[in-house]
């Protein structure tokens, strides 16, 4: 048993035949049977079908019936049983303690599981005394996309509730997050589309429209159901919701009523009704499940109707951002390492320098979701400039940042009214800075310093009103006291003194009797039980005065009463009630006031955070050398001396080789014929050895790209880079079983994928493609798919290979050259240079490796003979070639450009010399 799950009951659960605990369908029972707290359970779950019911008596949170069961199996809880009533016999049943229920309803959440929460709202002797049954009331009702729980939620990223509307291919999606109330809302064409945004999004719940009897179900991450599109990811927690949620008209009005608006153009979605009946049916979601009266007679005060803390809707355009899909995103290492799911060694990892929560949620979400718009790019680079510029401004930003809160989840909690007194601490710690934001960007130019220049008046009136009002350390529970300080109200100031002046008189009464009785160890105490008493110790007992009555007999200790302080008792206890309560409506309103001010406060959040990311980006451009990129319209790729930005900071400095990159043959060349400065491959044939570093470049400049988007500056010397709307990456092969598809199968989709969606303004990063199957067929696959990039798509492609038959390409396509990964050839040993240059290779020492991966050297002789023996009789047919593909006279000699230079070249000896000196090149052997 756990130690925190309640007592077992003494009579144990009696099991049916196949092992169900008896009487776990109370719908098979006859409910006027079942005790009165039973029916009332039975009435509050019939209310709550989806949701697993936690149904609050005395210090216990308890479950019963089938829902006993799941949560017991899910939560490694004891199965326990209660009496249910007359002729029923017992219940499954079983609990978690109340101050546990946080950490225990989080992880049926996070499970996917809908939690209802049903809570005592009076005080138990209340009821008691009246020999009632205490009034219970759902407070919460808890889904994975409904959190706004401090403790619940990881503070470095968005928890998206979102929803999906459908008409054939088009579709609507909107998304929230309650927590920070940010909500957008989009539609598209394609439903391949949509799984990407989803994937994007990573949602923790998906409503999507049913036409079951049972809408309200939720579908569990991976479960299996007829209801959700086979094109819809699985990987998400699905709650099915009636047709009639997504209605047009209904979800219009919703939208209206809800913005106080005549027509929803100010939300920019009027023509979108996809994604208006998307945000719509969203919206009615979360007012069913979080507006609601909240009632709690225990405090005395009402803290009343729960708000829903949304911001105003947003729509925006997924061609507003460059796509990266769900693959690629792991390809590339975005988030998270391929190996072992880390987010150390990602470019996340790399990038995030911010320091507040709210900074490392926004860069998250930047990363996801790099621009298309030049000026937009171009106000990041901007201020990240100016902030490189002054080394003493970033430094003062960053320390004045890092004594800002979550604004963003605080004002959220205030708005929600689920904020405590230290939310509420924190909300004007965080406020009163923001004059010193102010101060040091006051001479600054760039758009978003700018933005922090000017914090509104009411906000600063906000956080000092909320400094004079709360103590400095308020403690968590509201109800009491101890929250207000002293002078804020005077009504609260007289009845501090006068519970003062009772607990001076108890004070007192100490002294009193101590010398009354001689006793120098008489003392006055309380418990909960008998409230205030007099102890003695058991040796002097008989010494107790005339008057004291015997209360409570310890080992040590008899304790006694008196008529007099049950008196002062009753009169202090009233009293401090009423104190509790009254400091606890001064908290009510001071948290509606902040809530009142919670999109104003959300606004320079978003602000804040902003800056946070860019500042953080100024400290990595310092720190690391990154250029300011150059953003065109045009397919132009151009990295001199690039670096990737994980792997050089794995690496000791130095160490790191930078290769440039040219990609992106203009439309103009193309028609002209021209052979400029200008002319770039569409397609680059990248060779070289196992391990010299192809991957490594070609995710490199995938990236750089990226960064650039996201208005990050970038680790190379210089860079020009067109506008990519995509960018495809293809890199090694892994079984999906899963999904039941081999390593070749996947692999073909992808590119499938690739070669169905790519254009000429994509970016295709294809590493090894082919090699999942018979060598020729691999060999003829790679082949017609660096043809069809080149020729049908011009797609800008690095394309890695160890089939050195590709370079043949270069010779017939105008677009297309060939590059290799030198390495330097010893007599015992490779020495990997890193370096990417012109020029095909024509071995890839796959041998070699072999050898020093420790294979038996019988193995490795007998491989050389083989190799020397397909060497000699092989011959790959090239009537592959396409006869279009020829190519005329101007091509053949623009090839050069790209082919002629060996790659021992003219610069090779130098670097060897320099990665010598600096003892960064490695060896297959493993030495420097
Ligand atoms: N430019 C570079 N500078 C320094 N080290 C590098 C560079 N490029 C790659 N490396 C190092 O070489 C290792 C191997 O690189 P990578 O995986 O890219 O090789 P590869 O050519 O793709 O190998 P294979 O063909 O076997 O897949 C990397 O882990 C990295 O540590």
């Amino acid at each position: 048993m756990s130690a925190s799950s309640p007592q077992p009951d003494p009579k144990p659960t009696r099991f049916g035949r196949d092992r169900t605990p008896a009487n776990a369908d109370y719908r098979q029972l006859n409910v006027d049977d079942l005790t009165p707290m039973m029916q009332h359970y039975v009435e509050t779950k019939q209310q709550h079908l989806n949701a697993l019911l936690l149904y609050r008596v005395g210090d216990f949170f308890e479950c019963f019936f089938q829902d006993a069961i799941t949560v017991s199996q899910e939560l490694e809880l004891v199965l326990t049983s209660k009496e249910g009533g007359k002729n029923i016999g017992r219940v499954p049943m079983t609990g978690v303690p109340h101050h546990a229920l946080d950490r225990y309803a989080t992880v049926l959440v996070q499970k996917g599981f809908a939690v209802a929460i049903c809570d005592q709202i009076e005080d138990a002797a209340a009821a008691a005394s009246e020999k009632r049954m205490v009034e219970r009331q759902i407070t919460r009702v808890l889904t994975p996309g409904t959190l706004v729980e401090e403790g619940m939620l990881s503070a470095s990223r968005n928890n998206f509730l979102a929803a999906v509307v459908f008409v054939k291919r088009k579709w609507g999606l909107a998304h929230a997050d309650i927590s920070t109330g940010e909500f957008f809302t989009t539609e598209g064409q394609d439903l391949e589309r949509l799984a990407q945004e989803l994937m994007r999004l990573q949602p923790s719940e998906v409503l999507i429209p049913s036409s079951t009897p049972n809408p309200g179900r939720l579908i569990r991450a991976g479960e299996a159901s007829e209801e959700i599109p086979e094109s819809l990811p699985r990987q998400f927690c699905y709650a099915l919701r009636p047709q009639s949620a997504f209605e047009a008209s209904s979800t219009r009005e919703r939208l209206l009523e809800r913005y106080h608006l005549r027509s929803l153009e100010a939300l920019g979605c009027d023509h979108l009704p996809l994604a208006i009946r998307a945000a719509g049916g969203l919206l009615q979601y979360l007012e069913n499940t979080f507006e609601q009266e909240v009632e709690d007679r225990r405090a005395g005060a009402n803290p009343g109707l729960r708000q829903l803390p949304l911001q105003r809707l947003r729509t925006y355009a997924i061609a507003d951002y460059l796509i990266l899909d769900a693959q690629s995103r792991r390809n590339l290492e975005i988030l998270e390492t391929v190996r072992d799911g880390a987010r150390h060694g990602s470019l996340l990892w790399a990038l995030d320098h911010t320091r507040t929560a709210m900074g490392s949620r926004a860069l998250r979400r930047w990363i996801l979701q790099p621009l298309m718009n030049g000026e937009e790019i171009a106000a990041r680079q901007e201020t990240i400039a100016e902030l490189l510029g002054d080394a003493s401004l970033r430094e003062g930003l960053q320390a004045c940042l890092k004594q800002i809160y979550d604004l963003e989840r605080l004002t959220g909690r205030a708005g929600s009214g689920t904020a405590n007194a230290r939310d509420l601490v924190a909300i004007a710690d965080s406020i009163v800075r923001l004059p010193d934001l102010a101060a040091l960007v006051a001479d600054t130019q760039a758009p978003y310093l700018r933005a922090v220049a000017a914090v509104p008046e009411a906000l600063e009136q906000l956080g000092q009103r909320l400094h004079q009002t709360l103590v400095d350390n308020p403690p968590l529970h509201l109800k009491e006291g101890h929250l207000i300080r002293p002078g804020v109200n005077a009504q609260l100031d007289d009845m501090r003194a006068m519970v003062g002046g009772d607990r001076q008189w108890l004070a007192d009464l100490e002294t009193q009797e101590r010398q009354r009785t001689g006793i120098s160890t008489l003392k006055v105490g309380f418990n909960k039980t008998f409230g205030y008493y007099l102890a003695l110790p058991r040796s002097k007992s008989d010494l107790a005065p005339e008057g004291y009555i015997r209360k409570q007999t310890l080992t040590n200790e008899e304790r006694y009463i008196t008529p007099d302080l049950k008196e002062r008792e009753a009169r202090i206890l009233t009293a401090q009630d009423d104190l509790n309560r009254l400091e606890y409506e001064l908290f009510l309103e001071l948290r509606a006031e902040v809530g009142a001010l919670a999109d104003q406060i959300r606004e320079v959040a978003r602000a804040v955070a902003a800056l946070d990311v860019l500042a953080g980006w100024a400290e990595l451009a310092n720190d690391q050398g990154y250029c300011r990129p150059q953003l065109l319209n045009s397919r132009q790729i151009s990295i001199v001396q690039g670096r990737h930005p994980v792997v050089e900071k794995s690496l000791p400095s130095g160490f790191f080789v930078p290769n440039s990159a040219e990609l992106g043959w203009s439309e103009l060349e193309r028609s002209q014929g021209e052979e400029g400065e200008e002319a770039r491959p569409d397609v680059i044939i990248l060779t070289g050895p196992n391990a010299s570093g192809k991957s490594c470049y070609l995710r490199q400049v995938g990236l750089i790209q990226l960064m650039a988007q996201m208005g990050s500056f970038v680790p190379a010397e210089s860079a020009s880079l067109g506008l990519c709307d995509r960018i495809f990456t293809r890199v090694g092969a892994v079984d999906d079983l899963a999904t039941g598809q081999s390593t070749f199968m996947v692999e073909m989709n992808e590119t499938a994928n690739i070669l169905n969606h790519a254009t000429g303004r994509s970016l295709v990063l294809l590493d090894e493609i082919g090699r999942g199957t018979a060598t020729f067929d691999g060999l003829s696959i790679a082949w017609a798919v660096a043809e069809h990039l080149a020729t049908e798509i011009q797609a800008r492609t690095i394309f890695a290979t160890h089939y050195h038959e590709l370079n043949e390409l270069a010779s017939i396509l105008p677009n297309i050259a060939n590059y290799q990964v030198t390495v330097k050839e010893m007599p015992n040993e490779i020495i990997f240079l890193h370096q990417v240059r012109p020029g095909g290779a024509d071995r890839s020492y796959g041998i070699e490796a072999g050898r020093l991966a420790g294979l038996p050297s019988s193995v490795i002789q007998r491989a050389r003979q083989v190799m020397g023996q397909i060497e000699q009789h092989s011959k790959i047919a090239l009537g592959l070639r396409r006869g279009k593909a020829t190519p005329d006279k101007g091509v053949k000699e623009r090839r050069g450009r790209y082919q002629t230079q060996s790659p021992q070249g003219d610069d090779e000896t130098p670097r060897l010399q320099q990665l010598d000196i600096f003892g960064s090149c490695s060896t297959v052997n493993g030495k420097s």
